[in-house]
């Protein structure tokens, strides 16, 4: 076996794909690329969608699920994985099975319930399962605004209520936590997402507001991006702050793609 085989930084989308390229694994793999690790993909549905929204949508069986894990395995060295689209219970116990049976390094876990476009992307009976199975693995875990509150059981109005909901999920397992702040409102400046440490430390992050439609994926590329970081070996709190700037960045810089709500633009963001 070539001993240099393993060398570069490699990391795992665990998502599904999603057929305009906007989100999903696409853009977890398009983030991977301009963050320069090499990224690999353990798909678990198919969406078929584009810019005007999702049109269907298939879980793909657990045992060919297991037969994706078991191949990057045996031959990968993943440094940091992330999971995306999970549907429901039985593929969000499949990817803990795995999770646990193979080193796939630290876990990004972006509970995707639902797309900003009002699509469901996880079953309602499932939550619970994410809640008591996969979220006490995770080494991050980013929700956004309503699957913060769907997670932590509570309503979110303000900073200090999302403060309290990160507090939450961090005493239910998740070593940090980050809370994507609202962003429906044309008239507001900036969007804050809160995140809280391991180590108890906690910090906003604040960008400008953008009034775009080319929002899709905008949760998976952070999430990517994150894991990315993490997979260079650098540190959670850095991984998280370059993360909003790269997500930034790739709004604020629209390329002309799709008629409605279009893809971001993963080639902006230089550092
Ligand atoms: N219109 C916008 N302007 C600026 N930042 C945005 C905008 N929409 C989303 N973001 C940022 O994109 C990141 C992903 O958040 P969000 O879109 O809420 O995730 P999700 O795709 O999981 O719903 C966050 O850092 C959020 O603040
Ligand atoms: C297959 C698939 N997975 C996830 C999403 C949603 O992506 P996300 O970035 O969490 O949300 P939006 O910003 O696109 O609303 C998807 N559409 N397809």
């Amino acid at each position: 076996m070539n001993k240099m085989a393993n060398e570069f930084p490699q990391v795992l989308t665990i998502a599904g794909s999603d057929s305009d390229g906007s989100a999903g694994m696409e853009a977890d793999l398009h983030t991977f690329f301009v963050r320069h690790v090499y990224g690999m993909a353990v798909v678990t549905a198919c969406v078929a969608g584009n810019s005007y929204g999702i049109h269907a949508s298939h879980p793909l069986p657990v045992d060919f699920i297991d037969q994706e894990f078991k191949d990057i395995a045996d031959d990968f060295k993943v440094l940091a994985c992330k999971t995306g689209m999970l549907a429901d219970s039985e593929l969000i116990n499949c990817v803990v099975k795995n999770y646990k049976k193979y080193d796939l390094g630290p876990l990004v876990l972006d509970p995707v319930i639902m797309t900003k476009h009002g699509a469901m992307l996880l079953e309602e009976s499932a939550y619970a399962t994410l809640r008591s199975q996969l979220l006490p693995l995770a080494t991050v875990l980013t929700p956004n605004f309503f699957e913060a509150e769907k997670l932590a059981e509570m309503t979110i109005k303000n900073d200090a209520d999302m403060e309290t909901a990160a507090h939450k999920l961090q005493k239910m397992g998740a070593k940090n936590v980050m809370i994507k702040g609202q962003h429906h409102d044309q008239n507001q400046t900036e969007v804050r997402d809160f995140a809280l440490l391991e180590s108890g430390k906690s910090f906003w992050l604040s960008a400008p507001y953008v009034n775009t439609e080319h929002v899709n994926g905008t949760g998976d590329s952070l999430s990517a991006c994150i894991t990315a970081e993490i997979g260079k070996g650098n540190s959670i709190e850095s991984a998280i702050k370059t993360a909003k700037k790269f997500v930034n960045a790739a709004i604020a810089n629209e390329i002309a793609v799709g008629h409605k709500f279009g893809p971001i633009n993963h080639w902006a963001y230089q550092d």
